[in-house]
């Protein structure tokens, strides 16, 4: 039914994904066997103990309080050859609730897929809410519309096919733009988010919070030996990494890398 095509023929597939995560917990005890190795460096989903405690996660704390119209989308992306990219339900919850905190009115997301994160931003925006979503792939775009229309939120998305770095310096290019935004939301290509920082330490208004995701990208950060890493997931490893250190040494935010899901950075711009 659904068909793999264009870049995401390059992206690691979910087996190398589950297999680095392995491959890294193997890695990681033949190097050392420490407490503290082996306290940090879990092999299961979500860096939590066990499969069965993630579990345990999203079945007291999340899906209980999941809106019916996530769910239904979180349902119909389950069996595309991508799945795997969707924001897993606990990263969203804590999207949710950062939105509600800051009162988000305008905001901005950068790798929509089919939509599950877009959708959550657009249910807790107030109903004049605007959020400009980018997104190179208008095809699994389109796979989460019906869902968007029918949870009757649509007209609070401006939704770009496009490379998100000319769409930012483009709302750069009006002053009007420069610190009107509350929230960001970036779940893309690896390589470009400290581009998107930089652009969007302007566009976020100060007390604005902008998210990244996959800042742990599956465990792979602290892999010693780059061989034991899946070549597919090397590029964006080496980034990744570069964006941690950067983040970490930015003034103009503070900063907390959450070992939830694969890594979420949050940022709130301090001036
Ligand atoms: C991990 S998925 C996003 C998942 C999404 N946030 C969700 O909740 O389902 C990454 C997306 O980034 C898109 N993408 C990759 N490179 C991009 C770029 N340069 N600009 C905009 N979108 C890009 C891909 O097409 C893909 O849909
Ligand atoms: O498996 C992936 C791949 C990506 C990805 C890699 C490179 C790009 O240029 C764009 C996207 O992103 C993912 C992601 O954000 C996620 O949460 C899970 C898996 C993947």
């Amino acid at each position: 039914m659904f068909q793999v095509s264009g870049f995401e023929k390059f992206l690691p597939t979910p087996q190398e994904v589950r297999r680095v995560k392995i491959l890294h917990w193997k890695a990681m005890e033949e190097v050392s066997n420490t407490d503290t190795a082996k306290k940090v460096l879990k092999p299961s989903k979500g860096l939590l103990q066990s499969e069965e405690l993630y579990q345990y996660v999203l079945e007291t704390s999340v899906y209980p309080r999941e809106p019916e119209p996530l769910k239904e989308l979180r349902d119909a992306t389950a069996n595309h050859p991508r799945a795997s990219m969707a924001t897993a339900p606990d990263a969203g919850q804590l999207m949710a609730l950062l939105l509600k905190l800051v009162n988000a009115k305008k905001t901005i997301e950068i790798g929509v897929f089919t939509g599950y994160s877009l959708l959550l931003t657009a249910l807790s925006l107030p109903d004049d809410g605007k959020i400009i979503a980018i997104d190179i792939n208008r095809e699994t775009y389109d796979i989460g519309l019906p869902f968007m229309r029918k949870a009757g939120v649509e007209h609070k998305i401006d939704f770009i096919e496009s490379h998100a770095l000319p769409v930012l310096d483009k709302l750069l290019e009006d002053r009007e733009n420069e610190g009107s935004f509350d929230f960001a939301f970036v779940d893309a290509d690896k390589d470009n988010y400290w581009n998107y920082h930089e652009r969007l330490m302007r566009l976020l208004r100060v007390g604005g919070i902008v998210v990244y995701d996959n800042t742990l990208w599956g465990g792979t950060v602290v892999v010693p030996d780059e061989s034991l890493v899946p070549e597919g997931m090397r590029f964006s490893r080496h980034h990744t990494i570069e964006l941690n250190k950067s983040l970490a040494a930015d003034p103009r935010i503070q900063s907390s890398l959450i070992p939830m899901g694969d890594g979420v950075t949050v940022c709130r711009r301090l001036y």
